[in-house]
């Protein structure tokens, strides 16, 4: 069986995650594929602290390493911060692999540049763990905009702020204390004071606006709060007159202009981010046709996060399946088995043994079928012939001609 080899660019709690999820979905993974999926090698920035999880995955702190891999299909970005998954990425299109990254703050900065060079290259570029964890938010919004406009969204998008004001007012506890567990747990990013001073909630906004607008709001003009400054008191005054607070991202668009906020609200117990409580992120999209569409789900986490890069996998090794071989055949219609013939007298010396009348419509109309049509039939002047898609269901008895 052949193999779809694949490079992960981090082993923290992502990397692992996706390890560990390619390993355990392996039977379903080729059953959809139809190949096996391999972790060949795994980049760390510190070696000391890791040790390869099979003897045949290439553990290295060098990325020329893995670039010189000769047979790479796909590199996976599970590392943190805008440098150097950029330029990793960058060089990882211009070998011919696709790429798939969970590190929303250089895709924040940097996504619009990496999707034109993976457009020109022809390879996939997955991003849907960007943004709220194992929501499938990028390809809902990307179907709904086929036909939807955007009116804005609000949005629960950080996991572990979500986690620490749900822990600080139900089990009482400390603002550091719940803050270590969503450590300990795999939500808190690196650096936490991306989650809770709204700075990861804003990249993901970022990501968002691009998507659905096609352009980011202007940073200087977004307000950014955190949520370092909610007081205890403040939160049990408002759990007894039925609110709670909730880090809430909203975009927006209004006279050519992204408006984009990140901050803490209260909201009572009829507004549906009430009971969004620990870890999940919930996303509510306003659009002109469907209406209110409200998502929900795990916003971070090891599992979760490899869920959703799992899927970016399997969606674009899907879309860039290698077309079928050519056949010798002549015409670009010899896919199709089926084809309406329009004008002319069809006399059976033209059509030859292989094809197949399947009706005559009228006098100067068949359906036929055939593995491909003849060049002498399809250069001929007084015919005009059509594809058919799907299967014709023949109406009359079939007619010898
Ligand atoms: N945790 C989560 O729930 C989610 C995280 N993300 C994003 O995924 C990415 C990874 O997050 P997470 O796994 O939690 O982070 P961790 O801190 O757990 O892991 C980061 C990994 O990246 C490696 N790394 C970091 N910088 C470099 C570098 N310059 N060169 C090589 N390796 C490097 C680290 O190596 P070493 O171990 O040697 O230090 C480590 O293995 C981040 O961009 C994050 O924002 C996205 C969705 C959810
Ligand atoms: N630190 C992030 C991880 C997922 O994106 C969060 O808590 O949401």
């Amino acid at each position: 069986m052949s193999k779809i080899n694949v490079a992960l660019l981090g082993y923290g709690t992502v990397g692992k995650g996706v390890y560990r999820t390619i390993e355990s979905h392996q039977d379903r993974l080729q059953r959809l594929l139809g190949k096996e999926v391999k972790v060949v090698a795994i980049l760390v920035r510190n070696i000391d602290k890791h040790i390869a999880p099979d003897e045949h995955v290439l553990l290295t702190t060098n990325y020329e390493d893995i670039l010189s891999l000769p047979e790479l299909h796909i590199v996976i970005d599970a590392i943190v911060g805008r440098e150097p998954g950029f330029s990793y990425l960058k060089k990882a299109i211009d070998k011919g692999c696709h790429v798939v990254t969970a590190n929303k703050e250089m895709f924040a900065f940097h996504g619009t540049e990496l999707q034109a060079l993976a457009l020109e290259k022809g390879v996939g570029l997955g991003y849907e763990a960007t943004v709220a964890g194992g929501i499938p938010i990028i390809q809902t919004i990307r179907q709904l905009l086929s036909v939807n406009h955007f009116l804005g969204i609000e949005a629960i998008l950080n996991g572990t702020t979500n986690f620490i004001l749900t822990n600080m007012r139900k089990l009482g506890s400390t603002f550091a204390e719940a803050l270590q567990v969503a450590k300990e747990n795999g939500y808190a990013e690196s650096d936490p004071t991306n989650d809770i001073e709204g700075y990861d909630a804003l990249y993901k906004g970022m990501v968002l606006s691009q998507l659905i607008y096609g352009g980011k709001p202007n940073i200087k003009s977004v307000k950014r709060k955190g949520i370092t400054h909610i007081q205890p008191n403040h939160m049990k005054i408002a759990e007894e007159a039925d609110l709670r607070f909730k880090h809430v991202v909203t975009l927006s668009k209004s006279n050519n202009e992204i408006q984009c906020k990140v901050e803490p609200v209260l909201v009572p117990d009829s507004h549906p981010f009430y009971q969004v409580e620990g870890v999940q992120n919930s996303v509510s999209l306003a659009t002109d046709l469907l209406g209110t569409l409200q998502l929900q789900g795990p916003g971070a986490g090891m599992f979760p996060t490899a869920s959703a890069i799992l899927e970016d996998i399997i969606q674009l090794e899907n879309e860039h399946k290698a077309p079928p071989a050519a056949k010798d055949s002549v015409t670009d219609q010899d896919a199709l088995s089926q084809w309406v013939i329009f004008g002319g007298y069809l006399e059976s010396e033209k059509l030859g043994s292989d094809i197949k009348i399947i009706e005559k419509l009228d006098d100067t109309a068949w359906v036929i079928e055939a593995e491909y049509i003849p060049l002498g039939l399809s250069h001929s002047s007084d015919v005009t012939i059509y594809p058919l898609r799907g299967k014709y269901e023949r109406k009359k008895l079939p007619i010898q001609v």
